[in-house]
């Protein structure tokens, strides 16, 4: 058995829970309230940007040359691919990359990208792995549900939003995000399995939050300057 299949009967409950979040629902749908989105733009863009120092992370901690292209194919499919997709998004909506760079990150936004980029620093290249896994696999998972339960995506403002997570270059961004953590675990002991497993759940848990904190449109009560 695969290691991300041990990984997967541990977090299918907390997944199947995003499913059933309006956020994502809507963004399905087409029902998600334009400002909710915008809000998912400007924190995923300074998420994304945190997310990417972990790869780098990962490129600097890999074993060998095979493991460093893996987390660089990652990076470049992060800073270059899913954030062209966020700008994208934003210039439609007349919002530039400076106003997305000047987002001040939320508190679970901020809490999220902490520990990860925490176990990152102190853990081996399996750590890393494992902090990036649910945010490539539950992504592709989110877009594959929708396309599924809403075949008819013509009308939808956000069809593109699950054309992407659920398309061919996703798909394989995150078969490589699986297959690096699988290698990675290979031949270590229960002891150690276990730590990747309870980062997988958690990050799990903030990936929950993350939406949650999207609909709720969550900032920091005070907008101070950066
Ligand atoms: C909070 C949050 N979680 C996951 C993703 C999706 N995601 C992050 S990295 C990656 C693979 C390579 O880009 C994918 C699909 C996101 N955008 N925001």
């Amino acid at each position: 058995m695969k290691f991300t299949d041990r990984l997967w009967r541990s977090v299918e409950d907390i997944w199947n829970g995003y499913l059933e979040h309006p956020f994502v629902d809507g963004l399905g749908a087409g029902t998600l309230d334009e400002e909710k989105f915008q809000h998912w733009l400007k924190q995923d863009y300074v998420y994304l940007m945190e997310y990417s120092r972990l790869m780098a992370i990962g490129a600097d901690k890999a074993p060998d040359l095979k493991t460093m292209q893996m987390f660089s194919e990652l990076l470049h499919g992060t800073l270059h691919g899913e954030m062209a997709l966020h700008r994208a998004y934003a210039a439609e909506f007349g919002i530039s990359e400076a106003v997305l760079l000047e987002t001040r990150p939320s508190a679970v936004n901020t809490a999220y990208t902490s520990y990860m980029l925490n176990h990152a620093s102190r853990g081996d290249a399996a750590a890393v792995a494992a902090c990036l896994l649910a945010c490539a696999w539950s992504y592709n998972f989110i877009g594959n549900h929708l396309v599924k339960k809403y075949p008819n995506q013509e009308n939808n403002p956000y069809k593109q939003w699950v054309d992407t997570y659920s398309g061919e270059d996703f798909t394989e961004l995150n078969g490589t995000a699986m297959t690096l953590l699988n290698e990675l675990a290979e031949g270590k002991p229960e002891r150690e399995l276990e730590a990747l497993e309870e980062i997988v759940v958690t990050t799990s848990l903030y990936e929950y939050m993350f939406w949650d904190m999207c609909e709720k449109k969550e900032a920091w009560p005070v907008q101070a300057k950066l």
